[in-house]
């Protein structure tokens, strides 16, 4: 497999320089007659970031990444991708947006190259310079290569395996350079073989300044591949914000690394401040004591400490503590109000499911085959 395309990046369409957040949504709504999927969701995707979505099932995640690609027309609420709004300003915006989520795209009598090269045909970044079926065929197979459907190719995609649907619409995607690459739940039907691969794509993206949006279940994954996250409970953001501090939040406990740990607990206990003496050092708990007044007791009386700080929490602790109780820990981005008020409206917005575009529709039965066939394909100005 290759490194894939090293095309220069394409011009900033929309926006202009500055734009901070790739993504950004501000009170972001879908009812589906009754419904509420998505609930007044405000998301800050920063650019060059690699922002894990997470939730439980039914949590809006797709319902969300269907309204940033104007695959789905919310009930209320802004969009802006790349700077611009969306849907009004989806044209200009979506050839610089590479995305794989469920939608049948892909024609089944057709090769995998068949199919993509109708993809790169309707490409302006590649179309837009002229360049001739040779060059769209070498963009094509770059593509196939980067993601391991190379020897696959030539199959007729009704044969593909749910995997290689998957890597077929991930290669749709990529088939040109883009700025933003929204990724619903890229592992699904992937060996780990296949997840591994998908770890090092986002990762070369990453590296090489694109903005990546994943959804995933794969916590681990998400831990290993993203800088940001954002997690969602019954269509509300619970939490959003850099993963360092997420991780950090999970816990109110210091870790204390001192010569002298077991004066340091003493010391500790007879200011009433929790503090038990592990392998890692003292651990001091800080649901009553800030960190900060921890260390002035402990240099206060004569304890040297070598190093402070806040225990990590795994990814996975965090992510039950955020959706199994809404309105435990704080968050980062603490949003208790909405929390407070999730499913409270459960009547149907005035024009809801009617007022859906025909795409919408269109999506709502992809989102059917969702265990079935899987299919799925890659926007760009190819949709
Ligand atoms: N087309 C639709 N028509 C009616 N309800 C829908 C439709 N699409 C989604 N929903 C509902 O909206 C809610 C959010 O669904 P969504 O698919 O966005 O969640 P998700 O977090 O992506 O779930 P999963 O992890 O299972 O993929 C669910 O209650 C779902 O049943």
């Amino acid at each position: 497999m290759t490194a894939g395309a090293a095309e220069p990046a394409p011009p900033v369409p929309v926006g202009g320089a500055g734009t901070a957040l790739a993504a950004r949504t501000r009170g972001l709504r879908k009812v589906y007659r009754g419904t509420v999927a998505v609930d007044g969701v405000d998301l800050d995707v920063p650019e060059g970031a690699v922002v894990g979505m997470l939730g439980p099932n039914g949590s809006g995640k797709t319902t969300t990444i269907r309204m940033l690609l104007g695959l789905v027309q919310p009930t209320a609420g802004e969009i802006e991708l790349l700077g611009a709004p969306v849907p009004g300003a989806i044209d200009r915006v979506l050839p610089h947006v590479g995305a794989l989520v469920e939608s049948p795209g892909f024609h089944p009598f057709l090769s995998g190259r068949e199919n993509l090269l109708r993809f790169a045909a309707a490409e302006p970044f590649l179309t837009g310079r002229g360049l001739s079926g040779r060059a769209l065929d070498g963009a094509v197979t770059a593509a196939l290569e980067r993601v391991g459907l190379a020897g696959a190719a030539r199959r007729k995609y009704r044969a593909y395996s749910l995997g290689m649907k998957q890597r077929l619409g991930l290669a749709s995607a990529l088939l040109v350079p883009r700025r933003l690459v929204v990724l619903d739940e890229p592992t699904n039907g992937l060996d780990p073989a296949g997840t591994q691969e998908i770890r090092r794509i986002i990762a070369e993206l990453h590296a090489g300044g694109v903005t990546v949006l994943v959804s995933s279940h794969l916590l681990a994954e998400v831990e290993a591949t993203c800088t940001h996250v954002v997690v969602l409970n019954e269509g509300v953001v619970v939490a959003q914000g850099a993963l360092d501090d997420l991780l950090e939040s999970g816990s109110p406990a210091l870790l204390v690394s001192t010569a002298d740990g077991a004066r340091a607990v003493d010391v500790l206990r007879d200011r009433r401040i929790p503090a038990r003496l592990t392998p890692d050092g003292v651990r001091v708990d800080l649901a009553t004591t800030p960190s900060s007044a921890v260390i002035e007791v402990l240099v206060g009386a004569g304890v040297g400490v070598d190093e402070a700080r806040r225990e990590r929490t795994g990814l996975e602790e965090v992510f039950a503590r955020l959706t199994h109780d809404a309105t435990a820990g704080t968050p980062i981005d603490a949003r208790a109000d909405a929390r407070a008020d999730v499913r409270a409206d459960t009547t149907p917005d005035v024009g809801d499911g009617a007022s859906d575009t025909s795409h919408d529709q269109a999506g709502d039965a992809g989102g059917s085959t969702r265990d079935g066939a899987g299919d799925r394909t890659g926007t760009g100005a190819g949709r």
